[in-house]
């Protein structure tokens, strides 16, 4: 039986729904608030305002029964035994995370409360936020008695955020009282207790009634650095594998090879070893600055924080000269592109590397051709249809007499395209595939110019372009 907790989720962002839908399939009562009334109005009336998988059905389980949306943050606090603040905390001009939503929302809970409340950051933020927060509410002249701060911060990915959330690696907790640490377990309780995965319509996903999951107890600075610290690793690996794809080029070896032969190490491990397009998203890039910034604070020069940043801004570079070492010139050719999100299964484009490498694309006067299965919106909002760019609903009309194709996101759809039909579409069978979704060998025997990254590239038999009529 669920020990029920009265939950507010601030922020109805990927994190925030995300969080308060899943609190909610635990059993839990959510009201979870934004302050974009549209927002909350679209999700009321049953709407799903980001593409996430098992979300639908989980809104549809849970909206009017055990979670609510609301734009009225005191009543939720004053509803709620926890507040989850989950609002955004971009990355300021100076690098640092912008942190003026989280005050924004804490004096708010500071004016409203009227019992004892635990507060909750579940955005990424800075160490010492905690230690802020506190400030902020005694400011306010709310008493140290009658709240807690606990830093429990959010390690799922996007695309895979609700499997993520009820299937995690750990859970970390950084409280520093016991009654807020006691109340965290009992929110995650079903989780680590493996209750939920006995239940039938539980989300599937790795963790099982046997293995259930685990929460790790730490200080609240520990929990701030845990999460910054996490995502500058994961960066680094990319770092370096696509450093590592480089050299693969220069020698004529296979990344994908070498890849796995460094991954068989259990020390290293084979995930976010893919070399490609460099990381993108919401995230990495804006959490590495702010974790360089926290180090600077101290006095610390985490200078590999900084070439991480730096291979992977040559990354973007690198793919796009490629590109044009494959089209000799650029001005008005006509190119396909496949994939605009920062990766696969999202629609989300913050900081993706593909609306990077299409801007120099237009700069260099290139005509484009774009697909991707749910980001064209959203990208259609940053560069809008012009003589220059054209969007499109199925991979092959991009490809349609264009003169490449270039991959930039690593969507399914896209590994699994028919190569035959894509070869005749394009007016040159040339395809620079930034996410090495394909088969060097089988690119050669469907007679594609075939380039990648950190494998050699590919290209057409003389026989083939001597028996092909160029048009
Ligand atoms: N997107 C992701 O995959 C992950 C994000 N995070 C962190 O979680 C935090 C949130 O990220 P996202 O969900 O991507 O942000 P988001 O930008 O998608 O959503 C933030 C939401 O907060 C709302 N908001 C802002 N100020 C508010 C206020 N005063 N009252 C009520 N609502 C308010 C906004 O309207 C928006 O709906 C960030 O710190 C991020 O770094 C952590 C793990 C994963
Ligand atoms: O703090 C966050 O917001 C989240 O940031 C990342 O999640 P996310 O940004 O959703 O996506 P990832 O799957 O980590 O991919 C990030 C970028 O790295 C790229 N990537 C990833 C893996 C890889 O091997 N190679 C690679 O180029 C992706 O294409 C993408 O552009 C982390 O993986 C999450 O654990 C974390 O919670």
């Amino acid at each position: 039986m669920v020990k029920k907790v009265s939950i507010a989720v601030v922020g109805s962002g990927y994190v925030g729904l995300v969080a308060a839908v899943c609190f909610a399939e635990l059993g839990h009562d959510v009201i979870c608030v934004d302050n974009d009334e549209k927002k909350v109005e679209m999700l009321r009336n049953g709407g799903v305002p980001i593409h996430e998988r098992f979300l639908p059905e989980l809104l549809d389980r849970h909206r009017n029964k055990g979670i609510v949306f609301s734009t009225e943050l005191g009543e939720a606090t004053r509803k709620s035994e926890v507040i989850f603040i989950a609002v955004g905390t971009p990355q300021s001009d100076s690098g640092h995370a912008d942190l003026s939503y989280v005050e924004a929302v804490v004096s708010e809970i500071a004016r409203s409360i009227d019992s004892y409340k635990v507060i909750v950051e579940k955005s990424t933020v800075p160490v010492y936020t905690n230690e802020w927060v506190r400030r902020v509410m005694e400011r306010h002249g709310v008493e140290r008695g009658h709240f807690d701060v606990v830093s429990n911060p959010e390690f799922l990915r996007e695309g895979t955020a609700v499997s993520d959330f009820l299937h995690p690696d750990r859970i970390v907790v950084g409280a520093d009282s016991e009654a807020s640490a006691a109340l965290l377990g009992r929110i995650y309780a079903p989780i680590t207790d493996g209750s939920y995965y006995e239940r039938e319509a539980a989300v599937p996903g790795p963790l099982t009634p046997a293995t259930p999951a685990t929460i790790l107890y730490t200080s609240a600075q520990s929990a701030e650095i845990i999460k910054h610290a996490s995502n500058a690793f994961l960066a680094m690996k990319i770092s370096f594998i696509n450093s590592v794809a480089n050299l693969c080029e220069a020698v004529n070896a296979d990344v994908k090879e070498v890849a796995k032969g460094i991954g068989l190490d259990g020390r290293i491990g084979p995930k976010f070893l893919n070399p490609g397009v460099g990381y993108g998203g919401s995230c990495f890039p804006k959490d590495l600055a702010a974790f360089r910034w926290v180090a600077e604070q101290q006095g610390i020069d985490f200078k590999l924080l900084a070439e991480v940043e730096k291979i992977n801004s040559v990354q973007k570079k690198n793919f796009f000269n490629k590109i044009r070492a494959a089209l000799w010139t650029l001005r008005g050719k006509r190119i396909a592109i496949l994939g605009l999100a920062f990766k696969g299964d999202t629609d989300d484009i913050r900081d993706s590397p593909a609306l990077d490498i299409i801007k120099m694309l237009l700069h260099e006067g290139c005509v484009l051709v774009a697909h991707d299965p749910a980001a064209t919106e959203r990208a259609k909002e940053v560069f809008p249809e012009s003589a220059q760019i054209r969007y499109v609903d199925d991979p092959y009309s991009a490809a349609s007499n264009a003169d490449a194709l270039v991959i930039l996101t690593d969507w399914q759809q896209f590994a699994d395209l028919d190569l035959d039909r894509l070869n005749k579409a394009l007016k040159f069978p040339i395809i620079i595939d930034g996410r090495n979704l394909y088969d060097p060998a089988l690119m050669l025997e469907k007679n594609f110019t075939y380039v990648s990254v950190g494998r050699p590239a590919v290209y057409p038999s003389r026989e083939w372009y001597a028996n092909k009529r160029l048009p």
